[in-house]
């Protein structure tokens, strides 16, 4: 099957789509927020942020200083041409020659500077985002359809990027306010009053025509580029979010290979990825014409501006009462002062970008401040044992999902919680980690000291040696070598007991099975007092099966155990059961648990 882009409307999400988070931006809300995460930066690294920021500024202003005296030389060497003086030409050309040397040098030094402020600024800007996002609970969201877009691209590219534009950006406006300083004189002094005959038949005169031309000029070159350039920042915006649409699909297929091809599913994830890309080309075309208009206006602007002088003063160097140099000098002033006073329309698509970051930073802000708040109330108990109280468990779309009006799951104690597919078994599983917030009752969690881990029904195991992923998430030094031994024979995993210290992509290399029990031998080595495992035996057969909760009963005799299983097999294996269904919960003990079949089991097991 092959679909067309058309089919799938990418025209009309590139036409239509307005990010979410560009509808309530204006300008100066972006400038604010640049300026709120240039302070975090420079409280978080004062000692250096300080005198790198002082020392960057400052290079900027000495940066127009060695620019005017290198073009001041320029001049005197046009001039001593003019007159035949050969060792004013000579000394000027040196003078320039020395300037060339410094400027050299001083774009070295500065690049320097700018390196080592932007990495310092990201660092501080990655750290407080990483600390907020994976830190914290902030980290998961149930409503994944409300959760922020590609929250990895904007800890990575927008925070780059912000560093990358803000330091390109920053010497710019010091070095323009610098030239401004220093050439507005210049062109004062050589502006004289211009008579403009008005249509009506009358003449007004403008003083200090050259500077009030400068000044207009550049006035309407930063409206002209603020115009187009507002587009072209929200386009950034949307090409940032449809860049990592693009490759996270990517990055999912090919994660996902083996299921894909088992399914025959190429044709579709082809479709998806043109479909992504699709995206991705017609949002170039309005990014091309805005980026264009942008360049064309800067061009037309800029190159108008340099003939303006002239066309003004070569009357005046005609009747020889300027000097050719003077008018060089002038035309470097008029353009100085020029693009002093309209550097952000040269620089607006540098802005633009830089507005881009910051606006999908400030999201990401703004997303982790936000608490979902909880329906439940979770309390410590003063002994070890969970017990809820009133629980109504409900969807995030709010519908009831089913009540407790009152459980205890105390220390030792082994429960089975069952229940159709889609009932609220894991949800349930939520509710006690904390991390569930829709629904209302009271969730008291065992005293303190009392450990407690969570198995979740998708094992998760990330690239790294085996020992990580046993260990996981303590540190593979928090155990010995002895204990990982130990653990893999106990979960029948003793062919891997040479590959302890291998970094491997063991998700890929493990079958489901094999990482069920991976995932188990992480209970073991961390001993809680509370287990909760979410069908985390499901993808085994019923002999290794029973020799994982035998393993368990054996390492884990005092450990509170909660399972969540479709299958009557695991039933031996528990005290209590707890069955929810039509909205409501079934308590029972099971008389049947009792250690001897434990063990019968497993002796039967060993037997097979
Ligand atoms: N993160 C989530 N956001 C929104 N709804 C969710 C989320 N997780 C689960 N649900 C919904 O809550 C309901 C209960 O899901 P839950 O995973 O608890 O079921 P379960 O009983 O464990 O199912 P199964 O036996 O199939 O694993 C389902 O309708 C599911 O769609």
């Amino acid at each position: 099957m092959t679909a067309s882009v058309s089919d799938i409307g990418a025209d009309a999400v590139v036409a239509t789509e307005c990010p979410p988070d560009f509808a309530h931006r204006n300008v100066w809300g972006d400038v604010a927020y640049m300026v709120r995460l240039l302070a975090f930066h420079v409280r978080r690294d004062w000692i250096f942020a300080v005198p790198l920021w002082v020392l960057l500024l400052g290079a900027g202003a000495v940066g127009s200083y060695l620019q005017l005296r290198y073009i001041r030389e320029l001049a005197n060497v046009t001039n001593g041409l003019v007159v035949s003086n050969r060792p004013a030409v000579v000394a000027a050309l040196t003078g320039a020659v020395v300037f060339i040397v410094l400027t050299a040098i001083h774009h070295g030094l500065q690049s320097a500077l700018a390196y080592t402020l932007r990495i310092r600024i990201r660092t501080a800007l990655t750290g407080e985002l990483l600390r907020r996002w994976l830190g914290g609970r902030g980290f998961y969201r149930p409503l994944q359809d409300h959760a922020l877009d590609h929250p990895e691209q904007r800890v990575q590219e927008d925070v780059y990027n912000f560093g990358l534009y803000l330091i390109q950006l920053a010497p710019a406006l010091v070095t323009s306010a610098t030239t401004f300083y220093l050439y507005s004189n210049q062109l004062w002094l050589l502006s004289s009053p211009l008579p403009v005959s008005m249509p009506s038949g009358g003449q007004i005169i403008i003083p200090r025509a050259l500077y009030v031309l400068a000044i207009a000029t550049a006035i309407v070159a930063t409206l002209s580029a603020h115009l187009i350039g507002r587009i072209y920042t929200r386009l950034d915006v949307v090409r940032q979010r449809i860049e990592a649409g693009f490759r996270h699909d990517l990055g999912q297929a090919r994660e996902f290979a083996e299921q894909i091809v088992l399914g025959g599913g190429q044709a579709l994830e082809e479709a998806r990825a043109r479909h992504d890309y699709a995206l991705i080309r017609r949002n170039w075309r309005p990014y091309t014409g805005s980026a264009a208009s942008l360049e064309a206006v800067r061009v037309l602007i800029t190159l108008l501006a340099s003939v303006i002088p002239t066309v003004l003063l070569f009357p005046l160097v005609l009747a020889g009462k300027m000097q050719v140099g003077d008018l060089t000098i002038a035309g470097v002033a008029f353009g100085a002062v020029f693009h002093a006073f309209g550097s952000i329309s040269t620089n607006y698509d540098g802005f633009a970008l830089l507005r881009s970051a910051s606006q999908r930073i400030q999201l990401m802000d703004e997303s982790l401040s936000y608490e979902q708040s909880s329906g439940f109330v979770h309390a410590a108990a003063d002994r070890p044992e969970f017990a809820v109280r009133d629980l109504e468990v409900r969807t995030a779309a709010g519908h009831k999902l089913f009540s407790i009006d009152k459980l205890t799951i105390g220390a030792g104690e082994r429960w089975l919680v069952r229940g159709m597919s889609g009932s609220g078994k894991s949800t349930f599983f939520r509710v006690m980690s904390g991390i569930w917030p829709f629904g209302s009752g009271t969730v008291e969690h065992p005293s303190q000291g009392s450990r407690v881990m969570f198995l979740p029904q998708k094992p998760y195991l990330p690239n790294g040696t085996l020992a990580e992923l046993l260990s996981y998430p303590s540190p593979s030094d928090a155990f010995a070598p002895a204990d990982y031994r130990a653990v893999l024979t106990d979960i029948r995993l003793e062919r891997l007991i040479g590959d302890i210290g291998a970094a491997r992509s063991w998700a890929k290399r493990l079958s489901p099975g094999e990482q069920q029990r991976v995932v188990l031998a992480r209970a073991l080595l961390q001993k809680p007092d509370f287990l909760f495992l979410d069908e985390a035996t499901s993808s085994l057969d019923p002999k290794t099966e029973a020799a994982m909760f035998d393993v368990l009963a054996r390492r884990l005799p005092d450990t509170s155990l909660v399972t969540i299983a479709h299958t009557d097999r695991l039933t031996r294996y528990h005290s209590h059961q707890l069955q929810i269904e039509n909205g409501g919960v079934t308590i029972a003990e099971l008389k049947g648990a009792a250690e001897g079949a434990l063990i019968n089991q497993s002796e039967r097991s060993h037997n097979d």
